[in-house]
């Protein structure tokens, strides 16, 4: 593998939209647009660089492998995902919301948690509502979700859900309330540890590029 070659593991939507302009930064245009192509590999203006369209939840997995040498993750996800292998440099201040805790405008969570009631809480995010809840000493039960959360105690799945919060427009949409915020989310550049020590001086660049266009 040449120590040259660079592959940028994105997600499609407003991760790989948010990214584009800390590429620009850094020299870089995505030739292609993965909202109008199928291809999952896009090339750039620089032969060397290359970018890989996957899942969100699976880019800290690529990356890690090195089947890319570096990424972009929420920190929801990188929590979820345990991080183990990924050198975490920058914060990058993009796709931005924090993670809480809603329920129903008629549920009293407040007077639930005071009373010990054990709570069902729907989520995919497992592992942070799981710690959130412990150290509040609160039980749960969690369901785990892969989508769609604000439904679940609409239709009697679960009491509480734990899932991400932007605008407040999709709680509102379904009259329920946002009562405790557990953290805030944005998404972190993730690289490979072994391609930081080999590939160092072709991702320095990149990297401090993107450190000084992601400044709050
Ligand atoms: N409404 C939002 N506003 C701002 N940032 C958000 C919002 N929703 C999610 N994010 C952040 O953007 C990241 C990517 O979200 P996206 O919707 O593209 O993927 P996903 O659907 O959560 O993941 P997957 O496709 O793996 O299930 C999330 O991990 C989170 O950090
Ligand atoms: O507070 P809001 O601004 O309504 O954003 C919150 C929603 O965004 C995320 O979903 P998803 O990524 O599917 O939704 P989006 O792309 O429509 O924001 C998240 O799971 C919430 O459902």
């Amino acid at each position: 593998m040449s120590t040259r070659q660079l592959t940028l593991a994105l997600s499609k939507g407003r991760i790989f939209e948010e990214t584009m302009p800390l590429l620009q930064a850094a020299g870089i245009t995505v030739t292609e647009n993965p909202e109008t192509s199928r291809k999952l590999i896009l090339p750039t203006n620089d032969a060397d660089l290359r970018v890989i369209i996957v899942r969100a939840s699976d880019v800290p997995t690529y990356v890690e492998y090195g089947a890319a040498d570096f990424g972009v993750a929420g920190k929801d996800v990188l929590l979820e995902h345990g991080g183990e292998g990924l050198y975490q440099p920058i914060d990058l201040n993009i796709a931005k919301c924090r993670m809480s805790v809603a329920v129903p405008a008629d549920f009293d969570y407040a007077s639930a948690v005071r009373q010990g009631a054990r709570l069902r809480v729907a989520t995919k995010y497992t592992q942070i509502a799981r710690q959130h809840f412990a150290s509040k000493g609160v039980h749960v039960d969690l369901i785990k979700l892969y989508g769609s959360m604000e439904l679940a105690p609409l239709v009697g799945l679960s009491d509480a859900i734990v899932d991400l919060v932007s605008t407040g427009s999709t709680l509102r949409a379904n009259r329920l309330v946002e009562v405790e915020r557990i953290m805030d989310i944005s998404s972190r550049l993730v690289v490979n540890k072994a391609a930081l020590k080999l590939k160092r001086e072709r991702l320095q660049p990149i990297l401090d590029a993107f450190a000084k266009a992601s400044n709050p």
